[in-house]
């Protein structure tokens, strides 16, 4: 085996099909099951969003309304849950939350060990339903407040916002929020998506197929990226009286010295997309609006100035946790909570996958080339 045989990432190598999503970066296109995502963010429900990337086509109003008293039912935190949530100190970190609260819900689970198709979409739909109250739940815990009860009569980004905030979120912010859960439900071979097909692999459990995914998305480099672009606008300092131009042009200096010590700066850059990432201008219109509505013009100067240094010094563009980090901050989640929200979305995504990888299972296990010493003697 020589060098360039080894492709150090899997960047460019192709493992598998899918039919979920696809990734196009010479268009700048994402369709979920053959539909822009652009388009269902302008006109359907997460809901209906994740009955598409489940089961391959948009539900008929039977089959949504089925779904949405299932989603309604389900979404109170379970005692176990909760105890296990009570255990861990508010010091960890709220992904960490996650993945025991997830790992928690498979031990509980009848279907658990059931990997038919019937079963997996039942524990999807399961997962789906549940995760919110997980995350409302431990941003509350974190600022001593406690549990709020779920409200039947709310939808699931309205209700989301309701158990995290105790209010009713405002329209503007409803649709924000939903617009970010349909843009982070899915997106190929990411690595999260593809540590759940490499678990499924083995033959082993929904659930642990999803608890390792939330482990992969926790790092800077995927998922934790909107926390960290919310770090970087947060050393960089929001000060709310600032005008627009002053803080473009403090984000701009940022940047540049960035740049300048060779960091990486978090919510730019894709391993596929070159050209920019085609969420990008759907969230950003969510984030404008949210800007707008909570009067916040300074936040848009942060943001224009650091993308405008970045473009001028490297062309490099921002991904989707860029306008998404900023936008959960205006509404109220607590920074380190960004990363979590991504999970309550993609656990569509992810299991969709492991269902397909399911279907057409082959263990994932690729080669390596041997650098370490030559055999020898005891
Ligand atoms: C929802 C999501 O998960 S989207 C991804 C979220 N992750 C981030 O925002 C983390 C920041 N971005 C990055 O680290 C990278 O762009 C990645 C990991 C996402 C993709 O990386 P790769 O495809 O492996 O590209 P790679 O890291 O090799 O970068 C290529 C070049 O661009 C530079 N570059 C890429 N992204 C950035 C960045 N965010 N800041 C500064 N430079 C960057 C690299 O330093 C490298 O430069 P060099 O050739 O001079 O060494
Ligand atoms: O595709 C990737 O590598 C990362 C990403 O944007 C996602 O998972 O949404």
């Amino acid at each position: 085996m020589t060098e360039t045989d080894i492709k150090k990432g899997l960047a460019g190598v192709v493992v598998d099909y899918t039919a979920v999503s696809k990734v196009n970066p010479d268009t700048n296109s994402l369709l979920y099951r053959g539909y822009p995502v652009q388009d269902l963010a302008a006109s359907k429900s997460f809901e209906e969003v994740a009955l598409l990337l489940w089961n391959g086509e948009l539900p008929s109003a039977g089959e949504l309304a089925d779904f949405v008293a299932l989603e309604r039912a389900g979404r109170a935190l379970v005692p176990n849950v909760k105890a296990a949530i009570d255990l861990l100190p508010t010091t960890c970190h709220p992904m960490d939350v996650g993945r025991t609260a997830v790992s928690v819900m498979g031990a509980n689970h009848p279907l658990a060990e059931d990997s038919s198709p019937e079963a997996e979409l039942a524990k999807a739909k399961d997962l789906l339903a549940a995760f919110p109250a997980i995350v409302a739940y431990d941003q509350r815990r974190r600022r001593g407040l406690g549990v709020i009860e779920p409200r039947a009569d709310l939808d699931y980004s309205q209700n989301f916002l309701w158990m995290t905030f105790g209010e009713e979120a405002a329209p503007e912010v409803v649709d924000a929020f939903r617009i970010s859960m349909v843009l982070y439900a899915e997106h190929s071979f990411n690595a999260s998506t593809f540590t759940a097909r490499v678990i499924t692999s083995t033959l082993s459990d929904l659930h642990s197929a999803v608890t390792g995914a939330i482990g992969a998305l926790k790092g800077p480099l995927h998922g934790g990226a909107n926390e960290a672009v919310m770090h970087t606008f947060e050393e960089i300092g929001i000060d709310k009286a600032e005008s627009r131009e002053d803080a473009a042009a403090r984000a701009k200096t940022w940047m540049e010295a960035a740049l300048a010590a060779k960091k990486k700066v978090m919510g730019f850059g894709h391993r596929v997309y070159k050209n920019g990432d085609s969420r990008v201008p759907t969230m950003k219109a969510a984030l404008d609006k949210m800007i707008e509505h909570y009067d916040r013009a300074e936040m848009l100067g942060l943001y224009d100035g650091l993308e405008a240094a970045m473009n001028e010094a490297k062309a490099i563009k921002p991904n989707l946790d860029y306008p998404a980090g900023p936008t959960y901050h205006l509404m109220g989640f607590d920074t380190q909570m960004f990363t979590p929200l991504f999970i309550a979305s993609r656990i569509t995504g992810w299991t969709a996958h492991i269902m397909e990888q399911r279907a057409a299972n082959a263990l994932i296990r690729p080669l390596s080339a041997y650098n370490g010493p030559e055999q020898r003697a005891l």
